[in-house]
């Protein structure tokens, strides 16, 4: 099996304005599902806002996070390896950034903020980690409802289940991109580095939040970049590449990107809604016609898992479960 990596490119287009869709989640239900339904199907990415996630709980988890990043190397590295810095997974992918990357059950953010919180058992970074994950986990099972009565499926619970199941494999991510501003030799300057280089999320559903820096790009082409302009008082949704597989191709996992700012400080806090281990990733019935047969073959979150931890980040893993279609 021959897998499509990136290929390095020499020109890259990279949009000027911002075209990402965004979703007031108090206009009429209506609307709302017809916004959702195209924005996922045409960009895989879309905003959302009036979301009814409190001010408090995303002000407080983005205090927790930048002091957090703020410690001295020695005191983050004992959180290792939930932290990391500059390296991406375990295949040699690298970045202009540092993370921390938390399973999102509420036992291990009780393990994980023991040794966070060690030199200040006051920071309440456990119960800080724990609302607004509760929280971004209730939005994703909003939506996923609410996508799931779009496309028409009888059981609108069949995507918001899996991460709503106690074993969900979910997980929340904070990523921290320093300033890269450099003087060369002959006195110019370089900036805007890759952070996180380009790849599709493998789970269900992303809920992204940042700071006010600028930084993720999406990729509906290849050589195409477009800018999401930040907005910390919104939520930018993505499908990964579960919910493609779980709507036979219609939502679209989208390539994306995190680039550095020349001066100042971006983190972006990613919740990632997973199945459990041992789901059985299949898209409903409705959505698998004679005019439309299957795309891919059933595959446990497991074995999606495995393939994804073996390959690089750019890879684009989805292909490997396609289904032979003669
Ligand atoms: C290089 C890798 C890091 C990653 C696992 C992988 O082997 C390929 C996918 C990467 C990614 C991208 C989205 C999320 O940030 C992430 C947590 C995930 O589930 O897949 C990361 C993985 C990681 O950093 O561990
Ligand atoms: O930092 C960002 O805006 C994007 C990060 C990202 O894509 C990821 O963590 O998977
Ligand atoms: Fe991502």
């Amino acid at each position: 099996m021959v897998l499509a990596s990136p290929k390095p490119i020499r020109s890259e287009r990279i949009l000027q304005s911002d075209v990402i869709p965004i979703v007031d989640l108090k206009g009429e239900r209506c609307e709302v599902i017809k916004q959702i339904v195209k924005a996922s199907e045409e960009y895989g990415f879309f905003k959302v806002i009036n979301h009814g996630i409190n001010d408090e709980i995303i002000d407080k988890m983005e205090e927790a996070g930048f002091s957090f990043f703020a410690k001295p190397m020695s005191q983050k590295k004992q959180a290792s390896p939930a932290y990391g810095c500059n390296n991406i997974g375990f295949n040699g992918d690298i970045g202009e950034v540092e993370y921390l990357l938390l399973n999102a059950n509420t036992s291990s953010i009780a393990q994980i903020s023991k040794t966070i919180s060690i030199d200040d058992p006051h920071s309440n970074f456990r119960y800080k980690v724990s609302s607004y994950t509760e929280a971004v986990k209730e939005l994703a099972c909003e939506i996923l409802e609410l996508m799931a009565e779009g496309l028409g499926v009888p059981d609108t619970k069949v995507f918001s289940s899996l991460i709503r199941d106690i074993d969900s494999d979910s997980v929340l991510r904070l990523n921290h991109y320093p300033p890269t501003l450099t003087v060369k030799d002959n006195n110019s300057t370089s900036n805007n580095k890759v952070g996180f280089g380009e790849h599709s999320d493998p789970q269900i559903l992303t809920i992204l939040r940042s700071n006010d820096v600028p930084g993720l790009q999406i990729s509906p082409q290849h050589g195409l970049w477009i800018p999401v302009n930040p907005d910390p008082s919104a939520f930018c949704l993505n499908v990964g590449d579960v919910l493609e597989v779980m709507t036979n191709g219609r939502f679209v996992s989208v390539r994306h990107r995190a680039m550095t700012n020349s001066y100042k400080s971006r983190m972006s806090m990613a919740y990632f809604g997973a199945p459990p281990l041992n789901a059985c990733i299949v898209a409903p019935p409705i959505l698998v016609t004679p005019h439309r047969p299957s795309l891919f073959r059933p595959f446990s979150w497991a074995d999606y898992k495995k393939a994804t931890y073996s390959l690089r980040l750019g890879d684009t893993r989805i292909q490997l479960f396609r289904a032979n279609i003669s």
